[in-house]
């Protein structure tokens, strides 16, 4: 057994929670954002998305199957700091490499459990997004911290993508033996799933830092551009913009996932909006317009793109809505082979009903380089 000390949670409305502290000792900071997926804890903590987030997670109990290097969307934890309810010491897993208290030692990464995530939850659902510290240091004053969780910056603003995304390029080869297409990927964070979706579909894919200029990009000769995920509000991200603006112009196919989704949506004049709460979990239902079917979708955003802005827009077809609010989950732009969506096909954690937009991609990448 571990021997935990206490720990404080502190959100920016002064409520403080109680727990124990899990992984370093330590202070943590940043914008509280709740998962519900009842399993992915691995994915969800290496997920580049999560930068500058504490991520809570509602399943009541984390870490009871250890981690495995496989299932790292990134190198290591990029969420700020982890809060749980019960948090299991014991890895029971035969791939298990790691417990998850070491994993989270081994990136020097503040958590807190024994909290009542639920009250948590209901809490900030109502109350709205807000930020929030973790601490596990010895002689804390909660009067302290809860002048220090004022100075956080609020997410609506802020840009992250950035110090996520690669700073040289890399080639990831097709893993099939075939090497039919040449994907590049503009990285503002992306998770190792998205290439090894198109790896395992006859692609290289060449990731690129997000700051390379279009000439560099067209001197890879790509068939096909994948924008990725990554943190942070996209509507900071003018340079961003312009660069797929002037991609979208050059008429190659394109597939944009959650931050590319939005990204694609700013470069046409669309806006995006922060949410009262964002969507994070395994099991969001998303309707399909052009087949009618619904869709289960792993998804994990706090901005969304406009309804009003995406209607207005004359060269704009919404492809897909979030079933529970009526969000837009994903666009197409008409008389291109450009769509995006704003959840995540690539799910890893969770259903794989939306993989087929890989091959829609696949697809537009055949019908453009016959053209
Ligand atoms: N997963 C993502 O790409 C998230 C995009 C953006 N940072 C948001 O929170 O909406």
């Amino acid at each position: 057994m571990i021997e935990r000390t206490n720990a404080v949670l502190v959100l920016e409305d002064g409520t403080t929670f109680t727990g124990k502290a899990v992984g370093e000792i330590g202070k943590a900071a940043g914008e509280l954002a709740f998962n519900t997926g009842m399993t992915g804890y691995q994915e969800v903590f290496t997920d580049p998305s999560y930068l500058g987030q504490l991520v809570i997670m509602t399943s009541p109990h984390i870490g009871n199957y250890g981690t495995t290097p496989v299932e790292s969307e990134s190198d290591s934890i990029q969420c700020a700091g982890i809060i749980v309810k019960k948090f299991s010491e014991v890895a029971s897993r035969d791939i298990s490499e790691m417990s998850l208290q070491d994993f989270l030692i081994k990136d020097g990464k503040v958590g807190i459990s024994d909290i009542d995530t639920r009250a948590l939850v209901r809490y900030i659902r109502s109350k709205g997004a807000m930020n929030a510290i973790i601490s596990s240091e010895e002689n804390v004053s909660v009067e302290d911290l809860q002048e220090e969780v004022k100075n956080i910056p609020s997410m609506k603003g802020l840009e992250l993508a950035s110090r996520v995304s690669t700073k040289e390029a890399y080639v990831l080869p097709s893993t099939t033996g075939k090497s039919h297409y040449k994907v590049a990927l503009v990285d503002f964070g992306s998770k190792a799933s998205i290439a090894r979706c198109l790896n395992e579909r006859d692609c290289e894919v060449k990731v690129f830092p997000m700051s390379t200029s279009l000439e560099e990009l067209l001197a890879y000769q790509p068939d096909g551009f994948m924008l990725s995920n990554g943190p942070g509000d996209p509507a900071v991200m003018k340079s961003s913009h312009e660069l797929v603006k002037n991609i979208i112009e050059t008429n190659i196919p394109i597939f944009g996932i959650c931050m590319g989704h939005q990204i694609i949506a700013l470069s046409q004049g669309l806006t995006t909006e922060k949410m009262h709460q964002g969507h994070r979990g395994l099991n969001h239902p998303v309707l399909n317009h052009q087949t009618g079917k619904g869709e289960i979708t792993s998804q994990n955003h706090g901005f969304v793109v406009s309804r009003m802005s995406a209607e207005d827009h004359e060269e704009i077809e919404i492809t897909h809505s979030h079933l529970n609010d009526n969000t837009v989950a994903g666009i197409a732009l008409k008389d291109k082979h450009v769509f995006s969506v704003q959840f995540h096909p690539e799910s890893s954690a969770g259903p794989h009903d939306s993989r087929y937009l890989f091959d829609q991609f696949i697809t537009n990448m055949d019908t453009y380089k016959q053209s």
